[in-house]
């Protein structure tokens, strides 16, 4: 019976919700939302309305948003009541949102679940804009995620990817789920550079935070019923055990040089000489993001690499023979190598094109009314820049949905927020501050992945690799990535 009151509200929840959206949406026979043309005041808006809040707009799939946006154009406006959300989908749109006026773009839209999740909203990626947030991403540039902290990283990145190789060199011929075992992988690098080699709550924190991204995923949920009490009960937990790995580090603060993300934060909370002043739940907070922002998005692109070249066998052969050839007989012996990759750093990027980790990249919100492209985008305008879409433009790109990395052989486009054409890091004030740390590891690890390996498929699936997405606000494989690795001895091909 209790458990049944328990429900009582989420059950009202849901009902309440259903009813309000169904007066605006007309999901047809084929699950079609229904669109419509509409005149707003003020301003000169002749977009598609379509029954849709914010929280629909997040769990609408961004292949979704390309074919309504291919038919009402790359600036959509998506209305629910008072609510409104544009919709970005062309480059020059892209560019104006993310360069001309991003000071006036550079603000995340409030999310209780966020509020609930990262402590008030108070770490970096659920920040408002303002000189809270500015000091904090200040200190991420320059201390946490700076390229030489990213370099100290390196016998970090080195040794897990070695444990890696090794595991697999013990399956040769027989099938390893590399989806999994290649997750694994980032999170130990994040969580040793994060906390530093002697924690000893690594795993159960690991654990706990792949939870509650996948939770966060659901921001829909977690906004419309935060009340619940799981919710609360995720975040208490991790809480708990945040608040142990915290203690513990601070007591080796002092001892003997340490340079774990945490430290040195906690460095910067004891000095003491902030604008801002950063308490224990602001580090708790910012942890949190190092791991949600930063794991499964490098696992993914590394999963998504090798899927993509098992489908372009010539490509995969082409990595393998750079890489092969670079490394020499002795295999992988100086980071400086990886520079010469030009090749495997060109599969990178058009992995990152054809499946940007987050498809729809994390939500802006308009802070000063300005107008764009003719249109007057209100203020509190919630804006999703689609660069998965912009990403597969036939504007930009020639053959846009096939996987050829030779097209940035020659070509200056980088993804490091200049070229609004591919923006899988999203770009401006807002751009994703863990680029060299994120690169650092899916480069060493595909490298060696290559060099150590050929890689067959299954028996039962040799002729067809499922490339299908899940659906969800990351683009993940829908299935795991299962693949036979044959080992290659450089020796005897010398
Ligand atoms: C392949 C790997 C990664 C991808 C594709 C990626 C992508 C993104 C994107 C699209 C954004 C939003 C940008 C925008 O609003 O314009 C973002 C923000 C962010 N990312 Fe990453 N990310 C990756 C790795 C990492 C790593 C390794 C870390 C940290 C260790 C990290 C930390 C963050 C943080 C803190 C933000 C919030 C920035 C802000 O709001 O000021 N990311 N990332």
């Amino acid at each position: 019976m209790d458990y049944l009151i328990s429900f009582l509200p989420f059950l009202l929840y849901s009902l309440t919700f259903i009813l309000f959206v169904a007066q605006f949406v007309k999901v047809g026979k084929r699950s079609k939302i229904s669109v419509k043309t509409l005149n707003l005041p003020p301003g000169p808006w002749k977009l598609p309305l379509i029954g849709s809040i914010h929280h629909l707009v997040g769990s609408l799939p961004h292949y979704r948003l390309r074919e309504l946006s291919q038919k009402h154009g790359p600036l959509m406006h998506l209305k629910l009541g008072e609510a409104s959300t544009v919709v970005v989908s062309s480059s020059e749109v892209a560019k104006d949102v993310m360069k001309t006026y991003d000071a006036m773009f550079a603000q995340r839209p409030h999310q209780i679940g966020a509020d609930i999740m990262c402590y008030g909203s108070t770490d970096i990626a659920t920040a408002p804009y303002g000189g809270y947030w500015k000091q904090l991403r200040r200190i991420c540039s320059q201390e946490l995620l700076s390229n030489a902290r990213v370099r100290s990283f390196r016998s970090i990145r080195e040794e897990e990817v070695a444990n890696l190789v090794r595991y697999i060199e013990t399956k040769t011929g027989s099938c390893v789920n590399l989806s999994e075992k290649v997750a694994c992988m980032t999170s130990a690098i994040t969580a040793r550079a994060a906390f530093g080699e002697k924690c000893k709550d690594q795993e159960e924190f690991i654990s706990l935070v792949k939870k509650l991204v996948k939770v966060s995923e659901g921001v829909l949920i977690l906004d419309l019923f935060p009340s619940h009490k799981w919710i609360h009960e995720l975040h208490r937990k991790y809480d708990v055990i945040i608040g142990n790995i915290i203690r513990e580090a601070e007591k080796s603060i002092g001892e003997e040089e340490v340079n774990s993300l945490l430290s040195v934060l906690l460095k910067i909370k004891n000095q003491g000489a902030l604008q801002h002043p950063l308490t224990i739940q602001n580090i708790k907070a910012v942890m949190l993001n190092m791991f949600g922002a930063g794991t499964d998005t490098s696992s993914a692109v590394i999963e998504w690499a090798m899927s993509e070249m098992m489908e372009n066998p010539k490509v995969m052969s082409k990595a393998q023979e750079e890489v092969r050839r670079v490394f020499g007989s002795k295999g992988y012996t100086k980071e400086e190598s990886l520079e010469e990759l030009k090749f495997l750093k060109a599969v990178i990027k058009e992995t990152l094109r054809l499946h940007p980790p987050f498809p729809l990249l994390l939500p802006r919100e308009c802070r000063e009314s300005c107008e764009v492209k003719g249109y007057r985008i209100p203020v509190g305008t919630k804006v999703i820049v689609n660069a998965w879409a912009i990403a597969r433009d036939p504007e930009c790109w020639s053959d846009a949905e096939k996987f050829y990395p030779e097209r940035f052989m020659d070509s200056p486009i980088d993804y490091k927020g200049f070229h609004h054409e591919l923006i899988p890091f999203g770009a401006g004030r807002r751009i994703c501050p863990g680029i060299s740390f994120g690169v650092s590891s899916i480069e060493l690890c595909l490298a060696q992945l290559l060099y150590h390996f050929n890689w067959e498929l299954p028996n039962e699936n040799k002729e067809n690799l499922e490339m299908t997405e899940a659906l969800g606000a990351y683009s993940r494989r829908k299935t795991d990535l299962v693949l036979v690795p044959i080992s290659y001895n450089p020796l005897s091909h010398s």
